[in-house]
């Protein structure tokens, strides 16, 4: 098995050029561990300041962008723009992206589609919210997320799927180790029958939603746990301890 343990800090709408100067600060002092790839979410006002300063070895991302290539979408920022700054990664389809934002699988799916055709990576967010889940649903509702994404997009080598159970994030209430264990598992299983063996061995399916430095370990024993995608943990120093889930 060669999956990369993948750690994702997703600032959302938070930070400052002060606060990016210090969260850059504990992760160059690290110390990092070298087995893991690593990538922050920064708001896309900041990706250039921070990707000037960011450690190579760090992903900068942007945390969305639009489906196409230029023209009039006020307000947007398309694949091309984040590669033409040397950004060559997206989060795309974060539950708050769904659900303030009313993004449609539809939607979310061509944006995974045109921002892999530009060369970027992608980070691609899934997840059931409560009502969803205490009705039983929460295998259904991801596989109907993921089989979205799977007809719009034929190379899944630069994909890395986010699992974020809505209930779960900025609630302080973590997903157990079990719990995300048994979605990684149906999610794995999804890719081997609908796509192929090959992508379901090699695509990191990475948990979100409340990771901190006290339950990261404990998550990160779980065989299909290919790391995390971290809110506001990752706006504090214990990130670095994230990161180094796995030592
Ligand atoms: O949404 C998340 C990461 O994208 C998770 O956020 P929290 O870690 O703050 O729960």
């Amino acid at each position: 098995m060669s999956r990369k343990f993948f750690v994702g800090g997703n600032w959302k709408m938070n930070g400052s050029k002060k606060i990016a100067d210090e969260l850059l600060g504990h992760i160059s002092r690290g110390p990092l561990d070298p087995n893991v790839e690593i990538l922050i979410g920064v708001p896309a006002i900041y990706l250039d300041f921070v990707k000037e300063q960011a450690p190579c070895t760090v992903h900068v991302s942007a945390q969305n962008c639009f489906k196409t290539e230029k023209g009039a979408f006020t307000g947007e920022i398309s694949p091309s723009m984040l590669k033409d700054i040397g950004v060559d990664w997206v989060i795309l389809g974060h539950s708050e992206r769904r659900q303030i934002f009313q993004e449609t699988d539809l939607l979310i799916a061509e944006k995974i589609n045109h921002a892999l055709e530009t060369g970027l990576s992608v980070v691609a967010c899934i997840g059931e919210t409560l009502e969803e889940r205490e009705a039983g649903q929460t295998e259904a509702v991801v596989a109907k997320q993921i089989k979205a994404i799977k007809e719009k997009i034929s190379n899944w080598q630069n994909v890395v799927i986010a699992y974020e159970p809505v209930w779960a994030i900025g609630t302080g209430k973590t997903a157990s180790p079990q719990q995300a264990q048994e979605v990684h598992k149906v999610l794995r299983k999804w890719l081997t029958d609908e796509v192929s063996e090959t992508v379901a061995q090699n695509t990191r399916i990475i948990y979100g939603g409340s990771v901190t430095a006290s339950n990261c370990k404990e998550l990160a024993k779980e065989v299909d746990i290919d790391g995390f995608l971290v809110g506001g943990a990752s706006l504090k120093p214990e990130f670095i301890d994230i990161i180094n889930a796995n030592q």
